[in-house]
């Protein structure tokens, strides 16, 4: 079957320049809140994503699906497939630009069923930058590495203000998140 998919990205853009503290390939990456539900450990029904640094513009993520994650019995719901995804994009941008950003636009195609039980692995990729705009992309692999692609993902973040959370955020959660994050080298700009 074809698929028109359009130009990606849509506009022209400059490399994305990675921040000099960005975490070393092959490093690790926890949770960026522990409340969050795609990667936090605090939730007991989140996602529970784990990412690791990869080479050249990549971040690697993880995502087991569980019966929490149902939408047909024994599949994984779809939305929920794409916050999975979010969560993954969302990492591959602030883990190597160290600036906050947040989602303005998530296209999601789904190509095969992902059941429960499977993990997906999801490569994400910064495509680069046009000002604020930043585009990135990623493909989420069905069981193993190299397994069949089951989704493909593009989006839009838009670098913002810290401003952003604090004004339309938790303030209390705000504070955690950034006393927690002092013990942590690769949340800190
Ligand atoms: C070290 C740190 C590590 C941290 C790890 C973190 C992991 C995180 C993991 C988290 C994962 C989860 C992540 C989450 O869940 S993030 C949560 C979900 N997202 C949101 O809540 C965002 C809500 N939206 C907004 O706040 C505003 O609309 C934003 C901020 C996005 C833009 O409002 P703002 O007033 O600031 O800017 P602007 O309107 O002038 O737009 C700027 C430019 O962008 C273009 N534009 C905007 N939207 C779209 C669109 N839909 N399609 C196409 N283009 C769009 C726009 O045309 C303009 O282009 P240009 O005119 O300049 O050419």
């Amino acid at each position: 079957m074809s698929r028109n998919v359009p130009d990606w990205p849509p506009v022209d853009v400059e490399p994305v320049p990675v921040h000099p503290k960005a975490p070393q390939a092959g490093t690790k990456l926890g949770p960026h809140y522990s409340e969050c539900f795609g990667c936090g450990d605090e939730v007991p029904t989140g996602l529970r994503l784990q990412s690791t640094m990869g080479d050249e513009h990549t971040v690697h993520s993880q995502f087991t699906v569980t019966a929490a994650h149902q939408g047909a019995p024994g599949l994984a719901h779809g939305g929920l497939l794409a916050a999975a995804f979010d969560e993954a994009l969302g990492a591959t941008v602030g883990y190597q630009l160290r600036k906050p950003a947040v989602t303005g636009r998530l296209e999601t195609d789904f190509l095969r069923p992902v059941p429960v039980g499977s993990t997906l692995f999801i490569v994400g990729k910064l495509d680069g930058m046009a000002g604020r705009k930043v585009y990135v992309s990623a493909n989420g692999h069905l069981d193993a590495e190299d397994g069949p692609i089951a989704l493909r993902a593009r989006a839009l973040f838009v670098i913002v203000a810290v401003e952003h959370f604090t004004t339309h955020g938790d303030k209390d959660a705000i504070a955690k998140l950034s006393a927690s994050s002092q013990k942590r080298p690769d949340l800190n700009p």
